[in-house]
């Protein structure tokens, strides 16, 4: 393809490309909810334009010499030293190494005052390459480590772009590290900069949208007092038939009420979040665990004979009651009736074994509470 692009627009829309860039950022900052090395991120983009504008100012002698070779090559080290730190801390790693960053463009300073490098434009040019391939091979591994925590897809388009942005600068620094570098090269280099800018931008938002999707979703399944699932979740996750050989149960705190009106809702909530700890730590991580109601819960068990259901739902029922709850220096005593219903093969909806598991707690309730009734096959 033979397109000639001339120097000085490239430049221009370069420029035009990082203040976009960091416009676009301060935007997604502003509505994200985790807006964590975006600001260092807009602040960076906001640094090389400023770099690049000082640097083409050497072009028409606006600045004298020295101060656009030291300016610049400051501004675009400063401006990637700002870019490392701002996508680590949107990665995910929020600790920072400043003595790193520090000690990174102390050096630069020094040496360049020390030797006058930045006078000699190859040798500027060189440093600037090497410090952003480097940084940017940085960010790339950053962001593609920590896809375990966080496996969402635009953190993959995040790491292309930060890769291919770094590519481009390793190959730069080999065409000037071998003197082959031209005029034209450089502009599609810029070319190709200005696209990944757009594109870092792009992905940082499809990320911040991402990432506010799974915290609605999570919200929106969740039981914020006590973290297990809600009934939403239990819906979602419960198979629509119960398979042979599994179990359900429905749990109920006995006389909540009563320990609302003596020790104030306050304590209540106290006991239902100790409650469902308690039931945590006694389950398997299959099983599962639900607060479908104020002081009801349901746990599924996807595999047990219906003797090692009796065993766990006894077991809960020993647990709940040995729970030792204070509130205002006052113990807490604290129950719970199970309604049990092991799936022995009937092909029944996973809502009539429910409504089975009620029933057995209803019996449960009459029979004086703190105790486990199986429902009848
Ligand atoms: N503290 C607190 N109380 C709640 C919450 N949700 C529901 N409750 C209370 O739970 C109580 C449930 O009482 P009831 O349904 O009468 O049952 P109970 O007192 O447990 O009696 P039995 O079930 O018959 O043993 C009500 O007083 C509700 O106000 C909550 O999130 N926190």
């Amino acid at each position: 393809m033979n397109i000639h692009l001339d120097l000085p627009t490239v430049i221009l829309v370069y420029n035009t490309s990082l203040v976009a860039g960091a416009l676009s950022i301060v935007h997604i900052r502003r509505h994200s909810c985790r807006p964590q090395g975006l600001g260092y991120l807009a602040a960076a983009y906001l640094l090389l334009a400023l770099g690049s504008t000082v640097a083409w100012s050497g072009e028409y002698a606006v600045l004298p010499e020295w101060l656009w070779t030291h300016g610049s090559l400051l501004l675009g080290v400063g401006g990637y030293i700002c870019f490392w730190v701002g996508v680590r801390q949107f990665s995910g790693r929020w600790r920072v190494r400043w003595h790193v960053m520090w000690m990174l463009l102390a050096a630069v300073l020094v040496m360049s005052v020390a030797t006058g490098f930045p006078l000699q434009n190859l040798t500027r040019a060189g440093v600037f390459h090497g410090t952003a391939a480097l940084v940017l091979a940085v960010c790339t591994f950053d962001t593609l480590r920590d896809r375990h925590q966080e496996p969402l897809p635009s953190r993959t388009l995040l790491a292309a772009l930060l890769a291919l942005s770094g590519g481009i600068y390793a190959l730069r620094l080999v065409y000037i590290v071998t003197g082959t570098a031209g005029s034209d090269g450089f502009a599609w280099a810029f070319y190709v900069q200005m696209f990944c800018h757009f594109g870092i931008a792009l992905a940082v938002a499809t990320l911040s949208n991402e990432r506010a999707e799974v915290r609605l979703e999570l919200a929106a399944l969740t039981d914020p007092l006590t973290g297990t699932g809600n009934r939403r979740w239990l819906a979602q996750r419960l198979p629509l038939v119960l398979p042979a050989h599994s179990a359900i149960a429905q749990l109920d705190i006995d006389r909540f009420k009563q320990i609302n009106d003596r020790h104030g809702h306050a304590a209540g909530d106290q006991v239902l979040v100790a409650f469902a700890r308690c039931l945590q730590e006694e389950l398997r991580s299959s099983d599962l665990l639900a607060r479908v109601g104020g002081e009801e819960f349901v746990i599924y068990l996807p595999v047990v004979t219906e003797a090692e259901a009796l065993a766990i739902a006894r077991r809960l029922c020993e647990k709940v009651a040995a729970l030792r709850i204070e509130h205002d220096g006052l113990p807490i005593p604290v129950t719970v009736s199970i309604g049990l219903a092991w799936v022995h093969g009937a092909d029944l909806a996973a809502k009539a074994w429910l409504q089975k598991a009620d029933a057995a707690l209803y019996s449960a309730k009459r029979a004086g509470r703190n105790r486990v009734v199986v429902a009848a096959a």
